[in-house]
């Protein structure tokens, strides 16, 4: 696993752009490379910033959107088209604006007469990703390109939440969350095990009330106590933040090239 590097911008909207950028080059790169790119989506603010970020850059039509794999590291567990649904947030911002193979956007499911309940539409959601893997990623899920996360006030990430029994699970890749202190209460989300799987993890923080969250992740916590801790890529492992969000991180951590 590979070792957080920092980043800090200015502010947030910053923060959302060059990360938008970032997030250009990398598909863009892995297109060249394999033909094809996966990227695991999130909800909240700074993930639907970055995708409106995205959505607005000129750069973005340098991605070969049909060859991109979508998938998502949480979902609110909320009837299809839900404004509250991260993946209606998702299409709001940027998907239904562009090019994308319905075939390889891999929505959660919604509660319906197949998926009852949380834990039945987890359980299809990790047979749809074990699916998707190949023999070269050694492991019931695929080695995502890049799985994107915003960070709690209380360090949680994707649906897992400190103490909580989903940051202990270490066999399932996909859970159905009850009980969520961030509402709506039933959600869906990959395991730490299924975002390790990711060959690069980006955390996404931003204002002031991230910054005891962020100095606490990055400073030796565990990752029960602080799910952002075990969050973490096979090659690498970035946060991306603004400068009130890093407010609080020691001397020894703040980048020093950040303004
Ligand atoms: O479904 C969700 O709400 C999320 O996926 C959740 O993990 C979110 O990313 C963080 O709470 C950060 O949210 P903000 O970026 O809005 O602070």
């Amino acid at each position: 696993m590979s070792t957080p590097q920092i980043v800090v911008h200015r502010d947030k909207e910053l923060m959302a752009q060059a990360a938008a950028a970032r997030l250009i080059t990398k598909i863009v790169d892995a297109q060249a490379a394999r033909g094809c790119a996966s990227v695991v989506l999130t909800g909240g603010r700074n993930g639907n910033a970055l995708l409106a970020a995205l959505a607005a850059a000129p750069a973005r039509d340098a991605i070969d959107w049909s060859r991109l794999d979508l998938w998502w590291g949480d979902e609110r567990f909320l009837p299809e088209g839900d404004p509250e649904r991260n993946d209606t947030q998702a299409r709001e911002a940027l998907l239904d604006r562009v090019g994308l193979d319905p075939a390889r956007v891999h929505f959660m499911p919604a509660p319906d007469g197949t998926h009852e309940d949380a834990d039945a539409a987890a359980e299809a959601y990790a047979a749809e990703l074990a699916a998707a893997a190949r023999p070269e990623d050694h492991g019931p899920v695929p080695a995502f390109d890049v799985l994107l996360l915003g960070v709690g006030p209380d360090t949680h990430v994707a649906s897992l939440f400190p103490e909580h029994p989903g940051v202990r699970e270490t066999e399932r890749t996909v859970i159905g969350v009850h009980g969520s202190p961030k509402p709506p209460p039933t959600r869906v989300s990959l395991t730490l095990p299924a975002i390790r799987a990711a060959r690069e993890v980006w955390l996404l923080a931003a204002g002031e009330d991230k910054a005891t969250a962020v100095a606490m992740a990055l400073s030796g916590a565990g990752e029960v106590q602080a799910p952002a801790a075990g969050a973490r890529g096979t090659r690498r492992t970035l946060w991306l933040l603004d400068q009130a969000a890093a407010a609080q991180l020691p001397r020894s951590l703040y980048p020093p090239a950040s303004p």
